[in-house]
């Protein structure tokens, strides 16, 4: 299977995109014919360098507002299609896509355009070259694939044949079972693109608003199930407009094009095995059964900072690296790992963060098969040289730089080899696990970083919710596995004045900035952790006498919760409790909560906690910005 990508999906100059789509993978592109007038080359030169990139040019296009023409206007569209065929054969490019018209003075009917597609089928084909019928989904006449099937059948041509692309299909809410029909060697071309499901103008949706398979809404699976039952065997291309990679980095969006279609095309094949897909097998999406560490980078002073919080929190240093300036913090069967290690990765994350979060470990059933499945999808093995007695756990480099380890229960042994204790934590305040890590970005990485969840592991994504910001809005979006064995939120921010933005301008990549902890009695813990001196953020008494208000809850409880400071919320599968930890100078934070079967985040509440936040954050009397 062939793969490629339209040059407009990506930003940049000709060049640049050039590069970032050989780089990712792909065997060939679209050239938009935008991208080739905006370069100074000629168009051998172009066609030349595109080849020197190791890429073939997979079509030409568009050709607009051709079919259908009265008299002069009809020979003017003959006459400009020729000139594009001389520019064709001078780019080394051998298909055209001929989108259906627009054109005010077009008519419809479909012999007309079959004849008009004839004829031009006959001119392509006296130069070697092939056009291709696509419907657009606002096309004055075709705008269904149906029709344009029906105009190439009629058009009876070995050089001409339909362009299938699944925006125009499902953006409409055209029932792709119909493309099984098509006979496959006729289907000259095939372009993916999903999308977001928000009503709207057709034309303005499609150019401005698609996005990578599997990041919308739309079935593209079955879009492309049905594109290879009915036998296409040309290349797969990603034709994606989209405003937020219009602006993005080249690279960045390529490398999320090849992992969205290496993944599209396997769950086609998990979905319908009997068909034929030349593509290598990769291990399926893969479980995470819970998370076997977090691992933090930090140096001196805020080293000591660090400890006294993990201390507060009810942790314990329970073991010392053989080898390396690493500590074990425990608390029952949740790890901790502070280090400090000179010259190694974790300084390189302090050096450029400072005390963070530089790498996850996940328990997942096989380790092999994650690295597997990752490295397929394009991420890269992370690897740096063992010290004495350290064991070789699979990693990979995650988005932004991060890391991401994959223990199985062939590194049961890894807690005893390198810091001589296997048992569990002391129970210390009663946290349990890790409910989520909070992950913020800006609001364009974060398609990115839920492709990136979903396409490896086995996780839901949640809608994305909006959450209020004393000074801008942040978006939240939460990816699960089915069990709740992990958890993420991706919060993008659009503006550095909210408290999460003001956190990323410290930073770079998507850092955690808040790490939520579990009990099963969020009241004894509140108790517990008072006791160690844990500071708690204060949430105003208003809170409390609007909760009481919205929900039926206990006086004793209601009192309790105040007293604590702990914050409340319930859906139709449970009820939750949280608290927050007072955040560090760069804005991290911990928090606890209490999960009775509720499925959220609490997001009724992160505009209180927010608020809470920059108050403690503000010196007394200081505006907020
Ligand atoms: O938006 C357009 O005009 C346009 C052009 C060419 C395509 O292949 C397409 O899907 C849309
Ligand atoms: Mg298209």
């Amino acid at each position: 299977m062939k793969t490629a990508i339209a040059t407009v999906s990506i930003s940049g100059t000709l060049s640049e995109k050039l590069d970032a789509i050989s780089a990712a993978g792909f065997d060939g592109i679209e050239i938009f014919e935008q991208d080739f007038i905006t370069d100074e080359g000629s168009a051998r030169d172009v066609g030349q360098r595109i080849r020197d990139k190791g890429l073939e040019i997979s079509l030409f296009q568009p050709f607009r507002d051709f079919e259908g023409l009265p008299g002069e206007l009809r020979v003017k569209a003959f006459d400009r299609a020729e000139r594009k065929f001389d520019l064709m054969q001078e780019l080394g490019a051998d298909l055209i896509l001929i989108c259906s018209s627009v054109h005010p003075k077009a008519m419809g009917g479909i012999d007309r355009a079959a004849d008009d597609l004839r004829e031009l089928g006959e001119r392509a084909a006296k130069r070697g070259l092939r056009i291709g019928y696509e419907a657009l989904a606002w096309g004055r006449y075709v705008n269904d694939h149906r029709d344009a099937w029906e105009i190439v059948r009629r058009a009876d041509h070995p050089n001409v044949g339909v362009i299938l692309d699944s925006f125009h299909t499902l953006g409409r809410g055209l029932d792709p079972e119909t493309i099984r029909r098509i006979p496959g060697d006729r289907i000259f071309f095939v372009q993916l693109a999903d999308a977001p499901l928000i009503p709207m103008d057709l034309l303005y949706w499609s150019r401005h608003f698609r996005n990578m398979p599997g990041e919308g809404d739309l079935p593209v699976t079955d879009f492309m199930r049905a594109v290879l039952a009915a036998g296409y065997k040309g290349p797969v291309s990603l034709e994606i407009f989209n405003d937020q990679f219009r602006g993005g980095s080249p690279k960045t969006v390529a490398l999320d094009g090849y992992r969205s279609l290496v993944t599209l095309m396997d769950d086609v094949r998990r979905a319908e095995p009997e068909l034929e897909i030349d593509l290598t097998a990769i291990p399926p999406r893969q479980p995470v059964q819970g998370t076997a560490f977090i691992e933090f980078a930090t140096q001196g002073q805020e080293g000591q900072k660090l400890r006294a919080q993990l201390r507060a929190l009810g942790f314990s240093e329970t073991g010392r690296h053989v080898g390396k300036a690493i500590e074990l913090w425990q608390q029952g069967d949740i790890r901790i790992v502070v280090n400090e290690q000179r010259g190694d990765f974790a300084a390189s994350a302090y050096n450029a963060h400072g005390t963070s979060v530089c790498d996850i470990g996940l328990h997942v059933p096989s380790s092999a098969d994650t690295l597997a499945r990752a490295s397929a999808l394009g991420s890269k093995q992370f690897s740096q040289p063992p010290s004495v007695g350290q064991l070789d756990i699979p990693a990979i480099r995650g988005l932004g730089g991060s890391v991401l380890h994959f223990l199985d229960d062939s590194h049961a042994g890894v807690w005893e080899a390198e810091f001589g204790t296997s048992r569990a934590g002391p129970p210390g305040v009663g946290l349990l696990a890790v409910d989520h890590l909070a992950q913020t970005m800006t609001y364009d990485e974060m398609l990115s970083w839920s492709l990136f969840y979903s396409s490896l592991f086995n996780m839901e994504k949640a809608p994305m919710v909006d959450v209020i910001d004393p000074d801008g809005l942040v978006r939240s979006q939460a990816l699960t596995t089915p069990g709740g064995e992990m958890r993420i939120t991706l919060n993008g921010a659009e503006t550095h004045r909210t408290f999460a933005g003001a956190f990323l301008a410290e930073s770079f990549g998507a850092p955690v900035q808040h790490i939520a902890l579990t009990t099963d009695d969020i009241f004894a813990t509140a108790e517990a952790l008072a006791e160690r001196g844990f500071e708690a953020l204060p949430i105003p008494s208003n809170y409390y006498d609007d909760l009481a208000s919205r929900l039926d809850i206990a006086p004793d409880d209601l009192a309790r919760m105040k007293r604590w400071n702990i914050l409340h919320d319930r859906d139709d599968h449970g009820s939750f409790h949280q608290i927050y930890g007072r955040a560090s100078a760069s804005g991290f934070f911990f928090e606890i909560v209490e999960r009775k079967g509720y499925q959220g985040y609490g997001a009724p509440n992160a505009p209180f906690r927010i608020a809470a936040q920059k108050r403690l954050a503000r010196p007394k009397g200081m505006p907020s910005h």
